[in-house]
This record gives C-alpha cells, structure tokens and sequence, in this order.
C-alpha cells in the first residue's frame, strides 16, 4: 500500500488507528486452544471484527517468533490474512550490515521466499544507513525508523545532545536523506507528546507510527493535539487494550468496541482539520 492509497483509507474509514497483533498464546481465550492454530483463529477474528475501523495491523514478530516453527506459520498466515484496505506491518525492529538486511528484508517482504509480503517493517537505525537501505531497495515497501521510543529506557540515548540535537533528531535529519515522506515513516512513542510539535519541525508531513496509546498511557488528545498533519501523517498503534479487551468468548466484539472507541474520537479529530 503506497501513501496515496494509506491517506485514501484514512478518509473512507475516518480513522489512523493501527491495531496491534501482539498476539500473547497465554492470553488468548482458553476456548480457541482448541483450534489447530490458535493464535491464527485469535487473529482472523480480531481482523474480521476490527478491519473497518482500522488502517493498519502491526503484528509484533516477537510473539510469534517465541513460538518457533508454529509462531512462524501464525505470523505466515496472518500476514496472508490483512487485508488490501489496511497497511501491513511487521514490527520486527531489525537492521544489520548490508547483506543481512537484504535477508531480513528477504523475509517480511518477498513472498515469494517466504511466504510473506508485509507493507512495512520497523527497523532500528543505530547501524545506519547502510543496514537501512536493502529495505529500501524492496519497490513500494516501507521502512518505519525507530526515531523516540515509548520506553523509559528511551531517554538513555535518544535524548544525548549532539552538534545536530538530539539524537533521535539527528536520526530524523539523516534519514530523511535516505527516502521521502512516500517510503519512510518514524516510530514516536505516544508518551512523548510534548515532543510531537519539534518533531514536527523535522518531519512535516511524515507519517509517524504512535506505539504507547493504552496500555502505556498515551493520550490520542494530546498526540494530535501537536502530531497531526496537513495529510494526517499519524498512524496511531493499540495492541494490548484492544485484542485483550475481553478473555471470554466475546473477545472479538469486546475488541470492536474498543477500536470503535478510537475510531469515533479520530474522526472528531479529522474532522476539527478539515481532513
Ligand atoms: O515499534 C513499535 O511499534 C514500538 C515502539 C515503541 O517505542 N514502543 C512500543 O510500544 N512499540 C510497540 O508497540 C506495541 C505496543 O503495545 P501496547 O502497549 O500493548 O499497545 C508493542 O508491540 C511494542 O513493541
């Protein structure tokens, strides 16, 4: 899905909500243990009940990894299972030298290696741009930068001073050589808000994937507030409060209810820019 088609389906579905599929074995409803793939089954169902109000899945590759050959085959078939309408992407957070990247990019993006052709893939920039690139080199694919992250921990480097600001502006500058707002999005954590209008200073109108709203705190008021663009630009991410909103059988419709509850408040949002 290219950025054209990404801002086409913020405005039919009035929303920027990315569902997250940090699909946890241990708590998906104990009925579904019982299927053949219960993460798969748990997946389907939450896409069947949310794709309406959402323009984005972001599988955490993490929770299907930890699983081996299993994990692996859930994340396969879910990937197949997104649909056109909303962006895939897989949070994988990689980045190495060139020829591995390539590898990595080998994995997510060609399906005809792997099974696999996701939209998006979340890539750490600390090797720089040569272990970013391979990405790049994949036609139509997009490298989502990890520029300020939600975490505590995040403080640790990405706010040290340098002759270019801080570092994850520094990140930012950089990067924005290596591709345009069309090819490149920044990861900026939802508990970050007050940085968003500075962030705004280096990315105008990139899209910027929000991680942290629910679980972690975020506020979708206060990310807007400062992060929205002229082209909307924010593609805001929940996973826990959504997919485990409910460990019962409606789990499904609970999901729907929650993402419903995002949806409605980023349509008044949309709404209050014109967009
Ligand atoms: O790259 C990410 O998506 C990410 C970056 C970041 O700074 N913080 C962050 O929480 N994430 C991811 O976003 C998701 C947040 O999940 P919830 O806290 O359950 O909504 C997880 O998959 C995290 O790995």
């Amino acid at each position: 899905m290219n950025r054209k088609q990404l801002i086409e389906q913020i405005k039919i579905k009035k929303s920027f909500l990315c569902v997250g599929l940090d699909t946890d074995i241990e708590l998906i409803p104990k009925f579904l243990l019982d299927f053949e793939d219960p993460v798969l089954e748990f997946n389907k169902r939450i896409i069947d009940a949310t794709h309406d109000l959402c323009v984005a899945y972001k599988p955490n590759s993490a929770f299907y990894e930890s699983r081996g050959i299993a994990g692996w085959k859930s994340l396969i078939d879910t990937s197949n299972y997104i649909p056109e309408t909303c962006l895939g992407i897989i949070d994988a957070k990689r980045g190495d030298i060139g020829n591995t990247s390539t590898m990595y990019a080998k994995a997510f993006f060609d399906h005809a290696s792997s099974g696999m052709s996701f939209d998006a893939i979340t890539i750490a920039p600390y090797m720089g741009s040569d272990s970013v690139k391979p990405f790049l080199a994949f036609e139509d694919k997009w490298v989502i930068l990890l520029a300020l992250t939600s975490n505590e921990g995040g403080k640790d480097f990405q706010f040290i001073d340098t002759e270019n600001g801080r570092l994850f502006e520094n990140v930012i500058q950089k990067a924005n050589s290596w591709a345009g707002n069309d090819r490149m999005m920044y990861v900026v954590g939802a508990t970050r808000a007050e940085e968003f209008l500075n962030i705004r200073k280096f990315a105008p109108d990139h899209f910027l994937l929000v991680p942290g709203v629910g679980a972690q705190g975020g506020s979708l008021q206060e990310v807007c507030k400062y992060g929205l663009s002229e082209s909307c630009g924010l593609l805001v991410n929940s996973s826990r409060s959504i997919i485990f909103a409910s460990s019962g059988e409606d789990f499904a419709e609970r999901a729907r209810e929650e993402a419903k509850k995002l949806q409605s408040e980023m349509e008044i949002l949309l709404e209050e820019i014109g967009f």
